[in-house]
C-alpha cells in the first residue's frame, strides 16, 4: 500500500523482468547508481536515492506501456517496439548495444522453402504476430500480382500460426511449414534443422521514453548517466611513453576523442600519452603502437564517464 501512495510523485521506468535483457538492465541500473531494493515477488520497487519507481514488466509490454503513456521510460528490444507498432509512439533515446538479434524467416534445411515466395498459402509458427503479418501480407500480394490472381478467390493468403515460445520446434511437430523467430548465435535454429532465407529486422535493447514523460528532467539525467555507462563499456584507457619525434604516429593511432593528453617526462626526448580507445580493437591499437615504440604500455577499465 505504502508503495503504491507513493507512485504519483515518481517518474515510471520499466525494465524487462526476466529473460534475455533483465541481468543486462540491471548492470546498467548500477552503473548508473539508480538504487533500490525490490522485495520478494514485488514487480514494483521504489529508486531510493531518485524520485523514480521501477516497473518490471514483461518485455513485450514494455513498448505498448510506454507508448501509451502508463509508464514514462523503458528498455526493451526494438523488435518489441516494431511488434507492439509504437515506433511513432515512443522516443527512442538511446540504443544500448545489448540484446543484438536478427528477426528471420526460416524454414526447414532438408526439403523446406527456398523462398519467402514458396511460403505463399502455407502455415508460418511466430510469436511475433503483427510483424509476421504484415510481411506476410506483401509477399502474398506481391506473389499474387505476378500469377494474376490478386483479388480474385484464387488469392493465396499464409496462415500465421500463433505460439509463444519454442517456435522453433514448430515444424518439427508438424504445425507450420516455416517460422519467424529471432537469431542471434544461429545455434537454436541450426538445432532445430532450420535455416534463415530473410531477416525481416535487426534488433537491440533501447531505452524509450513516452512522448509526454511526467518528469522530461529526470529523463534527461536518467539518460544521461546511462549514456556514459554504455560508453565506458566501449571505451578503455591508454597510457604509454613514446619517443617525441614519433608523436605524431602515436596520436594518429590514439587520437581520443578529442586530442590525446601529452605530459613532459623528466627525459626531454620521451612523453607520456593517455587516451580513450575503443576496447574492441584494442589489441591492434596496442600492436601499432609497439611497432613505433612505444614504451610501457597500460591499459586501464573506466568504470563511468560523460562523454
Ligand atoms: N537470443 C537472443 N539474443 C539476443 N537478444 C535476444 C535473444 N532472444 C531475445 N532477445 C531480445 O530480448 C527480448 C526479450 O526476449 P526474451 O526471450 O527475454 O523474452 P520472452 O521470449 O518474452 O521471454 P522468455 O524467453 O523468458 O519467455 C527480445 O524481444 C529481443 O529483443
Ligand atoms: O540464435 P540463438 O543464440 O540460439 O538465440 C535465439 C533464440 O533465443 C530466443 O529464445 P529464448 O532462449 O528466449 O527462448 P524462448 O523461445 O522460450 O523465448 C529466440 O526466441 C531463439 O529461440
Ligand atoms: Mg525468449
Amino acid at each position: 500500500m505504502e508503495l503504491i501512495k507513493d507512485l504519483p510523485d515518481r517518474l515510471l521506468f520499466a525494465i524487462p523482468k526476466k529473460g534475455r535483457l533483465h541481468s543486462a538492465c540491471l548492470s546498467l541500473l548500477e552503473g548508473a547508481d539508480i538504487q533500490f531494493h525490490r522485495k520478494n515477488r514485488l514487480d514494483i520497487a521504489l529508486v531510493k536515492n531518485l524520485p523514480i519507481a521501477l516497473v518490471f514488466l514483461p518485455a513485450g509490454d514494455i513498448a505498448k506501456f510506454v507508448g501509451e503513456g502508463n509508464v514514462d521510460l523503458g528498455i526493451t528490444g526494438q523488435d518489441m517496439v516494431a511488434e507492439a507498432e509504437a515506433q511513432d509512439k515512443v522516443t527512442e533515446i538511446l540504443e544500448l548495444g545489448f540484446g543484438k538479434c536478427r528477426l528471420c524467416v526460416q524454414v526447414p534445411v532438408k526439403n523446406g522453402a527456398a523462398s519467402v515466395d514458396d511460403l505463399v498459402g502455407k502455415r508460418i509458427a511466430t510469436s511475433f504476430e503483427g510483424i509476421s503479418k504484415k510481411f506476410f501480407d506483401e509477399v502474398d500480394a506481391k506473389v499474387a500480382t505476378a500469377n494474376g490472381t490478386a483479388g480474385t478467390d484464387a488469392q493465396k493468403k499464409t496462415e500465421l500460426v500463433f505460439v509463444s515460445g519454442s517456435v522453433e520446434a514448430a515444424c518439427a511437430l508438424g504445425l507450420a511449414d516455416g517460422i519467424v523467430d529471432l537469431v542471434e548465435s544461429g545455434e537454436t535454429m541450426q538445432a532445430a534443422g532450420l535455416h534463415d532465407i530473410v531477416t525481416i529486422l535487426s534488433s537491440q535493447a533501447v531505452l524509450i521514453a513516452s512522448k509526454k514523460p511526467s518528469h522530461p528532467d529526470l529523463v534527461q539525467t536518467i539518460a544521461g548517466r546511462i549514456k556514459g555507462v554504455i560508453a565506458a563499456q566501449k571505451y578503455v584507457y591508454i597510457n604509454y611513453n613514446v619517443e617525441r619525434k614519433h608523436l605524431k604516429e602515436a596520436s594518429i593511432i590514439t587520437p581520443g576523442r578529442q586530442a590525446p593528453t601529452v605530459s613532459p617526462l623528466e627525459n626531454p626526448e620521451w612523453v607520456a600519452v593517455s587516451s580513450m580507445v575503443l576496447k574492441h580493437n584494442v589489441a591492434q591499437t596496442m600492436d601499432d603502437l609497439e611497432a613505433i615504440g612505444a614504451r610501457d604500455i597500460l591499459l586501464f577499465a573506466i568504470q563511468n564517464c560523460r562523454v
